[in-house]
């Protein structure tokens, strides 16, 4: 029996995490984040002092990298048994992914485990190249954007609500570099699916987008 897959992708921070969860929990389907992956693997290989422009070491550690994902609320990631969720959604930790989600190397690695996550009843998928690379064949894709200033400020409304200092200007810096690297690497690089359907969230709620999306996959 065939798997509906649907894949939600754009730039960070346009909500693609929080919609992806909610229509996930609404459908009754999986949820991948594929971003946690890439962020689990930096962690990783921040821990073991190995150079963001090491290849050949960190592909060794994106082939050992044992997680586990427990999706309630919030998305709860363990590397080796141990909760890395805090880490998870650090500035720090995303520039560092998305610096070696730019080497196809690694992202040959890590292709499987996602693809992984397609089974029954069916599968929400968030990321960069869902519908383009790892779910090519998805019955229903959407691309999610927003402005980039309206996505820092959330990003910064995010991190105060978790306790963690931001400063805005910072981080709308971090996301426009972190956008510019994600589209133009060469391999896998942020852009829409054909066929996807394009919502800007800039000035619409978290619902209205839910039910744009909805409305499109029925
Ligand atoms: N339409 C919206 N209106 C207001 N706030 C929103 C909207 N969409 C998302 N947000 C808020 O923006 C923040 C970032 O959203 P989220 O983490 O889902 O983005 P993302 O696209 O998954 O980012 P990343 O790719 O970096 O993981 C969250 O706090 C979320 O509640
Ligand atoms: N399919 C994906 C998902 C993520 N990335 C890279 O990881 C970085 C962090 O992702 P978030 O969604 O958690 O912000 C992101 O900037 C990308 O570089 C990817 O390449 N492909």
């Amino acid at each position: 029996m065939a798997v509906p897959v649907l894949t939600i992708d754009g730039p960070s921070g346009a909500g693609k995490g929080t919609v992806s969860r909610l229509l996930a929990k609404r459908l009754g389907w999986h949820y991948l984040d594929s971003g946690s992956i890439y962020r689990s693997l930096a962690i990783a290989v921040l821990q073991q002092n190995v150079a963001l422009d090491d290849v050949a070491a960190i592909v060794g550690v994106a082939q050992a990298l044992v997680l586990a994902f427990e999706c309630g609320d919030e998305l709860v990631v363990k590397l080796n048994g141990l909760d890395i969720t805090a880490q998870l959604g650090l500035e720090t930790t995303g520039n560092a992914a998305s610096i070696i989600a730019a080497l196809p190397e690694v992202r040959a690695v890590l292709l499987q485990k996602q693809q992984d996550f397609k089974q029954l009843p069916g599968l929400v998928a968030d990321g960069r190249d869902m519908g383009t690379v790892v779910f090519p064949d998805a019955a229903h894709k959407v691309f999610l954007t927003a402005s980039s200033i309206k996505r820092a400020e959330r990003r910064y409304k995010q991190l105060k609500e978790k306790g963690i200092d931001a400063n805005l200007m910072g981080l709308a810096k971090d996301i426009e570099e972190r956008d510019r690297r994600d589209r133009e690497r060469a391999t896998a690089p942020l852009s829409m699916a054909s066929g996807a359907l394009f919502i800007d969230s800039s000035e619409i709620t978290i619902d209205a987008v839910i039910t744009q999306i909805l409305d499109f996959i029925r």
